[in-house]
């Protein structure tokens, strides 16, 4: 792994943070994010886990292993959830994962729990997951919160699958991915603009139930 691609693949999942921060999409230290920088062997940055995610410092990533380890030495402590993304590089060809807490994906994981997904159709931005036929659907899976982080990404991997971008996590929160930090980021935000029409939609049309 080149120096050059390290510090490329930092200043891009930094910009992102930055934009997701500056949606708020990190309260109370929630939240987590990576990019791959190697995938023979996997390697990829991920967050410090229980950082303030709204500050920008060098300390912010670390590089992990395909064990969750870091490869240098490190006083910071990769994500808790770190798991999550490498389930994500290991099932699919995404380049870069994100996890966020909000209000509406949190609200959204809880009304359609019971039923395991959610689905999106005749919504314009399903074609931000390259969904562009009239009859197209977005599919989008439910899972359990277990606290065992790897039970949950085992929920996770068992729910990945073609035409899958993002899962969500019932009461916590969305793991979207992408081939790129671009795409991620396209993804996470079609995601929650569908999720909060969504809402907005039934407390317009059935009071909220
Ligand atoms: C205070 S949020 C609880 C942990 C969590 O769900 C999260 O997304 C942040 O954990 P991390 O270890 O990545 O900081
Ligand atoms: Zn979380």
């Amino acid at each position: 792994m080149k120096t050059l691609d390290l510090e490329a693949r930092w200043q891009e999942l930094a910009d992102v943070k930055d934009a997701l921060g500056a949606r708020y999409w990190f309260p109370g230290t929630s939240g987590n994010l990576s990019i791959k920088v190697s995938d023979d062997p996997l390697e990829f940055l991920v967050t410090a886990s229980g950082k303030d995610k709204y500050q920008r410092t060098d300390e912010d990533f670390l590089l992990v292993d395909r064990n969750n380890q870091p490869v240098e030495q490190t006083g910071l402590k990769p994500s808790a959830e770190t798991l999550l993304h490498q389930k994500v590089y290991e099932l699919t060809d995404a380049g870069c994962s994100l996890h966020v807490h909000t209000v509406s994906n949190n609200v959204i994981s809880e009304l359609y729990a019971e039923k395991g997904e959610i689905t999106f159709h005749q919504q314009e931005l399903i074609k931000a997951f390259n969904l562009w036929e009239e009859d197209a659907v977005l599919r989008v899976p439910i899972i359990e919160n277990p606290a065992h982080i790897p039970d949950l990404a085992d929920l996770l991997a068992e729910r990945i699958e073609e035409n899958v971008f993002g899962v969500l996590i019932r009461n916590h929160g969305i793991t979207v991915w992408g081939r790129n930090a671009f795409e991620a980021k396209k993804h996470l935000e079609a995601f929650e603009f569908l999720f909060e029409t969504h809402l907005a939609l039934r407390l317009h049309t059935q009071g909220g139930r």
